[in-house]
């Protein structure tokens, strides 16, 4: 089943005297389950790509569908709606509450989203349940991330949009996050679309999506998904 259909996208920004294409004609589908990696250099347009697919953004001109749901059509309050519901964000900085504990700052998600999982599962899938009660300042910079996949996860998103999700962690934390990442995609199949800028980390997604200067330069299929694990850099 297909979740996203993605159809002659472009984003100009304007600034000033200047226009900057930050896509150009992109078209893609991703399908319910899929585990895609956006690899490309800085500025070759996979954030601005990522925050139209989220609703954050969007387009100049072009068409993105989340199932029969035309985004590029939506209007601001539809947008707010689709995000809310459908989808989870993880970006590089954690942007936890510091005066919440963990299950408090995953249970604020909770208020405003309709049939969310119990906060303690989420806590429990991101591994974090002996420290469920500790606030950010007492957890790892990996820790406060899987703090973050278990809020993005709690509300049960149909997609899981992660930007450099490991940009600000070290090699062997990095991999522990990669893997909350890899296990919420396998057992709660939601679609995972993660952007980096570190190659090495396309090896455990289904499909690679390389953008450059705003444009898809090449999909590869990876016929064997690498865990983790296996991935060095
Ligand atoms: N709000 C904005 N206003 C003007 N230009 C923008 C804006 N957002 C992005 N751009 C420009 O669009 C282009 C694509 O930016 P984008 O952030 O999507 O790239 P990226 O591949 O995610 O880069 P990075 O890896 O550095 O985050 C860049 O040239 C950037 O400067």
């Amino acid at each position: 089943m297909k979740v996203f259909t993605i159809r002659n996208l472009c984003k100009t920004y304007h600034t000033g005297e200047v226009d900057v294409h930050a896509l150009r004609d992109v078209s893609l589908d991703v399908d319910s389950g899929e585990f895609i990696v956006l690899l490309g250099p800085s500025g070759s347009g996979k954030s601005t790509l990522l925050n139209i697919i989220g609703g954050l953004d969007v387009p100049s001109s072009g068409q993105v569908l989340f199932g029969d749901q035309d985004l590029s059509a939506a209007s601001e309050s539809a947008l707010t709606a689709y995000r809310r519901r459908h989808v989870g964000f993880v970006f590089q900085f954690y942007n936890l509450i510091p005066s919440l504990t963990v299950r408090e700052n995953v249970a604020l998600v909770t208020d405003i989203v309709s049939d969310p999982m119990p906060v303690d599962e989420a806590v429990d899938r991101v591994g974090l349940t002996p420290r469920r009660d500790h606030f950010p300042a007492q957890l790892s910079g990996g820790e406060q991330q899987r703090v973050a996949i278990a809020r993005a996860i709690v509300k049960r998103p149909a997609v899981l949009l992660c930007d450099e999700p490991t940009g600000a962690l070290d090699y062997e934390t990095g991999k522990l996050v990669l893997d909350v990442i890899e296990r919420i995609n396998v057992e709660l199949a939601t679609t995972a679309i993660v952007i980096t800028h570190n190659a090495a980390i396309a090896g455990m997604a289904d499909r690679v999506v390389r953008l450059g200067d705003g444009r898809i330069l090449g999909i590869e299929n990876n016929a064997h998904k690498l865990r983790p694990a296996e991935l060095s850099w």
